[in-house]
C-alpha cells in the first residue's frame, strides 16, 4: 500500500470515528426527547381520564393527522417526507400504546393486505385482531369488543368492495379515517412445487381479477380458485403440492412460501383504500373528507337534485357510487364522498338542502384525509 493511500485511509477512519461519536450524541438527545414526548402523552391520558373517566377517548385521528402533516411540511430533509412521517407514525403509535393500548379488528386472517393497512395506519404498537368477514369487523366495533375496525373499500383496478358499502347501509358505525396501500401481488408456493407443475392457483376474487392478464399470459392452464382472502389462499397451498397462491409479501412470510414471481398485478399503480371505523365522531383536522349514504325517491330529476346542492355551495365531490337499496326492487342508494367536515358552514348548508329532497341522508362520518 502506498504511503499516500495509508494516510487517506487513516483520515477516513478518523472521520468515521468522529461521525459515530456525533451520531451517539444525537441519539442520546433523541432518546431524551422521545421520553419527554411520552411523558406528555402520559399526562394527556390523565387529563382525558379526569375529564370523562367512563368515556375518555384516547385515539384522536384528527390530531394524529395534524402531527403528521406538520412534520411533513417542516421536514428539512434529506429524508423524504413520507419516510419522516413513517418514523413519527411509529413514535405516536408507541406513545398512544403507553397512554392506552387500543384494539383494532381487521378483515383477516393474518397476512391480509387489510392487516398491512392496519399497521400502516396505527403503527406497529396496535393490537390487531383478525376477523373472518367484513360484517364481523363491523359487529366487533358496534358491540364494543374492540375500539376500531379496518375494512377495504375500493381498489384502483377493481372498483368498490360492495360488501363493505352494503354493510354501511344498515350499520350505525362512523368512519374515522382512511388509509391507502400500494398493492403488490406475488405468485407463491411451497418448496416442493415447481413453477411448470402448477395446476391450481388460489386467491381472493379481487386479487385474481387484479392479475387477470398476467395469469392469461403466463398460467393459462392453471385453474383459478377464489377463496375468502389471499392469506387463506397462502395457508391452503402450504400443505398442497402443485398449487400456488397469489397474495402479498406478509402472507408469504407468515405461511413460509417461496415467491415464484413478484409483482404479478396488471396495473403498476394498483392500490387499495381502506376505511377506519369506530363509534365516535371525529373533530376537524383542517384537511378532511366526509362520506354519506343518500336514498333518493325514484322520480325524474332525482340525480340532478342530488348533485345540485354540491354545486350551489361549492363542495367538491370526490366519489359517487350507486348500490341497490336492499329494501325494494330497483331502488338505489348513493354513496358520496366529498372534501370538507360537517362542522364547516358550506357542508352544513349542502346537507340541509339535500335533506329537503332526499328520502334519507345518513352521514357516515367526517375524517382526516389519509396522510401516509
Ligand atoms: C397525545 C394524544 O393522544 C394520542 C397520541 C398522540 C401523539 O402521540 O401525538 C396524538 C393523538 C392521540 O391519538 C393527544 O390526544 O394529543
Amino acid at each position: 500500500m502506498s504511503d499516500q493511500k495509508k494516510t487517506t485511509d487513516a483520515k477516513d477512519e478518523s472521520e468515521l470515528l468522529g461521525l459515530r461519536d456525533e451520531i451517539d450524541r444525537i441519539d442520546g438527545d433523541i432518546l431524551q426527547l422521545i421520553s419527554q414526548r411520552a411523558k406528555c402523552a402520559e399526562r394527556v391520558a390523565e387529563v382525558k381520564l379526569k375529564a370523562d373517566p367512563e368515556h375518555a377517548v384516547f385515539y384522536r385521528p384528527e390530531r394524529e393527522a395534524q402531527v403528521l402533516n406538520r412534520i411533513m411540511a417542516a421536514n428539512p430533509g434529506p429524508l423524504a417526507n413520507e419516510d419522516m412521517a413513517r418514523l413519527f407514525r411509529e413514535i405516536m403509535s408507541a406513545c398512544l400504546a403507553h397512554e392506552k393500548p387500543i384494539e383494532v379488528a381487521y378483515l383477516g386472517p393474518e397476512g391480509t393486505f387489510t392487516q398491512q393497512a392496519t399497521k400502516k395506519h396505527f403503527g406497529q404498537w396496535v393490537k390487531s385482531r383478525p376477523m373472518p368477514a367484513i360484517d364481523e369487523v363491523f359487529r366487533e366495533v358496534e358491540a364494543g369488543a374492540v375500539q376500531y375496525g379496518v375494512v377495504p373499500i375500493e381498489n384502483s383496478t377493481e372498483g368498490v368492495v360492495n360488501h363493505t358499502l352494503d354493510t354501511f347501509i344498515t350499520s350505525n358505525i362512523h368512519i374515522c379515517g382512511e388509509v391507502e396501500l400500494r398493492i403488490h401481488q406475488h405468485l407463491m408456493a411451497g418448496p416442493n412445487t415447481k413453477r411448470d407443475k402448477i395446476t391450481r392457483i388460489y386467491s381472493h376474487q379481487q386479487s385474481l381479477a387484479q392479475c387477470r392478464k398476467w395469469l392469461d399470459a403466463h398460467m393459462p392452464h392453471a385453474e383459478r380458485i377464489a377463496v375468502n382472502s389471499n392469506a387463506e389462499a397462502a395457508k391452503r397451498v402450504q400443505g398442497e403440492w402443485n398449487s400456488a397462491a397469489i397474495a402479498g409479501e406478509l402472507a408469504s412470510e407468515l405461511y413460509d412460501l417461496d415467491i415464484i414471481e413478484s409483482n404479478v398485478e396488471d396495473s403498476p399503480d394498483n392500490s387499495t383504500r381502506f376505511l377506519i371505523i369506530g363509534r365516535e365522531e371525529v373533530g376537524p383536522s383542517g384537511d378532511d373528507k366526509t362520506s354519506l349514504v343518500v336514498s333518493m325517491r325514484n322520480e325524474p330529476g332525482a340525480l340532478y337534485n342530488l348533485l345540485k346542492p354540491f354545486k350551489e355551495f361549492g363542495v367538491d365531490m370526490t366519489r359517487l357510487e350507486s348500490r341497490p337499496s336492499l329494501t325494494g326492487n330497483w331502488t338505489y342508494v348513493f354513496f358520496i364522498d366529498f372534501v370538507g367536515h360537517t362542522s364547516e358552514e358550506n357542508v352544513q348548508k349542502t346537507l340541509a338542502s339535500l335533506k329537503q329532497t332526499a328520502a334519507d341522508v345518513k352521514v357516515l362520518g367526517s375524517y382526516p384525509k389519509g396522510v401516509i
